[in-house]
């Protein structure tokens, strides 16, 4: 069966510099693939032509068997794929259900909004924060939150790109358990991550990308204890 994305010798240059080269990769239906690199490797750049930012310079992207590499972003959306970036974009005045209520009023028929809130404050271990301002949560709950808000969309193909960013080590300790129980009830998973002890966590296969190019890829053990991954890490400040 073919997997659910499939990136086939995707590039893409910015005045002639490749910032990814040649990229192949497969995500199959059902892993939580975790893709690490050094500073620059281009793991940014794949992402945004996954969601569609930019097309790349040459190269082809399937989704669940469709060619979307000209698809803009919400046509994307609309099959299957959502979307959490780095930056936090909670609406921080309102409250944690409103956050939600106003990602889930395009998507979920009116009269179900609330039980869908319900389930999802509930996913998300921030039932009791449910009328707080969403402002006043830790950065980690805001995460959570912003992720119950790409959920909303009820994606087949969940892409984040680094959440443990900022979270302290129990914060990033939960997270992974919140990846894993979204992961057992069905979503795919396209993770961009620098931490390792969180890769380990979730990770069913790990992809390194090194100046734009597929470095290595693997098992999260395989990976580890490649002395070449070591290597590009050294002298950067997300050496592990
Ligand atoms: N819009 C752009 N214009 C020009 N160059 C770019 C642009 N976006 C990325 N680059 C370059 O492409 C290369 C890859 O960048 P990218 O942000 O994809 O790497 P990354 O692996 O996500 O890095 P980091 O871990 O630091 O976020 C870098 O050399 C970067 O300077």
């Amino acid at each position: 069966m073919a997997a659910l994305l499939e990136i086939a010798g995707a590039s893409k240059s910015f005045g002639g510099v490749f910032a990814v080269a040649d990229v192949d990769l497969a995500v199959e239906a059902g892993d939580i693939h975790c893709l690490i690199g050094p500073n620059g490797a281009g793991k940014s750049t794949l992402f945004k032509l996954v969601v569609g930012t930019y097309p790349p310079t040459a190269g082809r992207i399937v989704f669940k068997g469709t060619d979307i590499t000209q698809a803009k972003s919400f046509a994307r959306v609309a099959q299957g794929m959502s979307i959490k970036l780095q930056a936090p974009s909670v609406f921080k005045a309102l409250t944690v259900r409103q956050n939600l209520h106003i990602a889930l009023q395009d998507h979920v028929a009116r009269h179900a909004i609330g039980t869908e809130e319900d389930r999802l404050l509930e996913t998300l271990g921030l039932t009791s924060d449910a009328h707080r301002p969403a402002g006043l949560l830790s950065h980690g709950q805001q995460q959570w939150l912003e992720i119950g808000m790409a959920l909303a969309l009820r994606p087949v193909l969940l892409l984040l790109d680094e959440p443990t960013a900022g979270l302290s080590s129990d914060e990033t300790y939960r997270t992974g358990e919140l990846v894993k129980r979204l992961n057992a009830e069905g979503t795919t998973m396209l993770i961009v991550e620098h931490d390792m002890a969180f890769v380990r966590q979730i990770a069913t296969g790990v992809t390194v990308l090194h100046l734009g190019r597929i470095f290595a890829r693997g098992s999260i053990d395989e990976i580890v204890s490649d002395s070449r991954v070591a290597e590009i890490y050294l002298g950067t400040p997300h050496g592990q």
